[in-house]
């Protein structure tokens, strides 16, 4: 493969997860090989933004043939960067930080979580399935000795920016937030905030859509 040297747009990277996810479910079902335009009705894309989308990384397909389900998937995670793993730690260690600590999936998929931290004394020292949880004080301290490189946010808003500051300060390159604030971050630091709230509202308005006046 041979990925073409134009930087690949957000509409095509934010789509890569979804392809991943659909080779997936196609591998589990002994699809061995699909084309474009079957693997677009699955998707709900058109064949040519299928090939488009897969050009940008120089195209994996060969005319008339379709795509080796299991080579483009394992392509697309590598592009992903789902070859590697990465160390993790979660801050906020309530309702949703321990939702994400007992799921197994992203063990699986690579995601070590390491370490989760709380300001709460009542949850400092306990373990989430064998993972444990350490006191806020020590976040800085943890991040910079264990290579942490994915710091998950999982407190109240207001203290969302100050514990990104900390993983920063201390290293840390990428943040993945779920507190419903946009934290702000230097440029070498990458982040994605996730609005679950959003997508609930997107799905009410389109539940309300017929009955607007507009
Ligand atoms: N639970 C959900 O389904 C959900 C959905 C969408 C967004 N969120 C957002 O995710 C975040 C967490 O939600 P939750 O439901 O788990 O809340 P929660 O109150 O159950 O947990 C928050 C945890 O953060 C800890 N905390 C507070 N300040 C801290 C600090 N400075 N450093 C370290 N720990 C600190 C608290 O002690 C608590 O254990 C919130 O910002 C919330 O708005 C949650």
């Amino acid at each position: 493969m041979q990925r073409n040297s134009i930087k690949v747009s957000m509409a095509v990277v934010r789509r890569l997860p979804k392809y991943y996810r659909y080779l997936g479910d196609l591998i589990h079902n002994d699809v061995m090989r699909i084309s474009s335009k079957e693997l677009g009705k699955l998707m709900g894309l058109t064949a040519s933004q299928i090939r488009q989308d897969l050009n940008c990384f120089g195209g994996f397909g060969q005319q008339g043939y379709g795509y080796n389900v299991i080579e483009l998937q394992k392509e697309i995670g590598s592009i992903l960067g789902l070859s590697k793993s990465y160390n993790c730690v979660i801050v906020g260690a309530g309702n949703l930080g321990q939702a994400i600590a007992n799921y197994e999936g992203f063990k699986r998929e690579g995601f070590i979580l390491k370490a989760m931290f709380d300001v709460n004394p009542r949850l400092i020292g306990n373990t989430i399935r064998d993972i444990k949880i350490l006191d806020i004080l020590d976040l800085g301290e943890y991040v910079k000795s264990n290579d942490i490189q994915i710091g998950i946010i999982c407190v109240p808003k207001e203290h969302s920016q100050s514990v990104a500051d900390t993983l920063i300060e201390n290293n840390v390159k990428a943040i993945w937030n779920f507190a419903p604030t946009d934290v702000s971050v230097p440029d070498n630091v990458v982040i994605e905030n996730v609005a679950i709230s959003e997508s609930l509202y997107t799905l009410t308005y389109l539940m309300n859509e017929d009955s607007l006046n507009i």
